[in-house]
């Protein structure tokens, strides 16, 4: 069943178009990542998804609502978790004041940090009085995809969660976005520029190329042809 579509979305910044015409669709419990080069309009495809980018024209069909028009906070209310690129953790903000916002984001009041959160990344339990900016790299990516999770979605939407990452955390965070995927059963949209964890971690993918997908299907089907097609350099 369909948790997301997009029909004909189009989208850029000003006058510039920059998304062309994209129809899309991803199922309940899918795990798929979009690929592309830089600049062909991943993250603007993300940003249109959340409601950070207006569409000029197209619709969103989330679980069965037109959010096309919705406001961002309203989209996040309604279970769509965005990591943007760079992660955007609060640096002066403790971690467990970096995970309540995520939490303020579904609306929910709650005080306590559910301990599930912890199961997936114990790293942060014990970090949780020190402020997000001291944390590594790879720590600050867990705390954003764990601050994502604390507004308990139906979507996350992943932008290049490894980037900049080292190898040993770049595995962990491929080992718990599966399990997020599998046990909590959250479908999970990844932007993702390495191919090998691409093919590793989706069932599914997306290429984009100048703004077009230009080719979809199981990981399976990722071939190298498609690869040097549309990804090389
Ligand atoms: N804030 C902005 N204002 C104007 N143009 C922008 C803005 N952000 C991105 N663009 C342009 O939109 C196009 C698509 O950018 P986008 O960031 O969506 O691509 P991308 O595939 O995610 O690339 P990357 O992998 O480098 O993040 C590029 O030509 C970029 O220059």
């Amino acid at each position: 069943m369909s948790l997301l579509e997009l029909s004909n979305v189009t989208a850029g910044y000003g006058p510039t178009p920059v998304l062309f015409d994209i129809s899309m669709q991803i199922n309940k419990g899918e795990l798929a990542c979009l690929l592309g080069r830089n600049g062909v309009g991943k993250t603007t495809l993300l940003r249109s998804i959340i409601g950070l980018n207006s569409l000029t024209k197209g619709s969103i069909i989330f679980d069965a609502d037109d959010i096309s028009k919705m406001p961002t906070f309203k989209r996040a209310k309604y279970g769509i978790a965005y990591i943007p690129q760079g992660r955007e953790i609060i640096p002066y903000l403790s971690v467990l004041d970096n995970l309540k916002l995520g939490m303020a984001a579904s609306g929910k009041k709650s005080k306590k940090i559910p301990e599930e959160i912890f199961d997936f990344f114990p790293m942060l339990k014990e970090h949780l009085s020190r402020q997000g900016g001291l944390l590594s790299g790879g720590q600050q990516q867990q705390l954003a995809i764990a601050r994502g999770l604390m507004s308990n979605p139906k979507l996350m939407l992943l932008d290049e969660p490894t980037e900049g990452i080292q190898p040993s955390i770049v595995q962990e965070i491929e080992d718990t976005l599966k399990r997020i995927n599998k046990e909590k059963e959250i479908t999970v949209l990844v932007i993702e520029q390495k191919i090998d964890f691409a093919r590793q971690l989706a069932e599914k993918f997306f290429m984009m190329e100048k703004g077009v997908i230009v080719a979809q299907g199981e990981t399976e089907e990722l071939t190298d042809s498609l690869v040097n097609q549309y990804l090389a350099v």
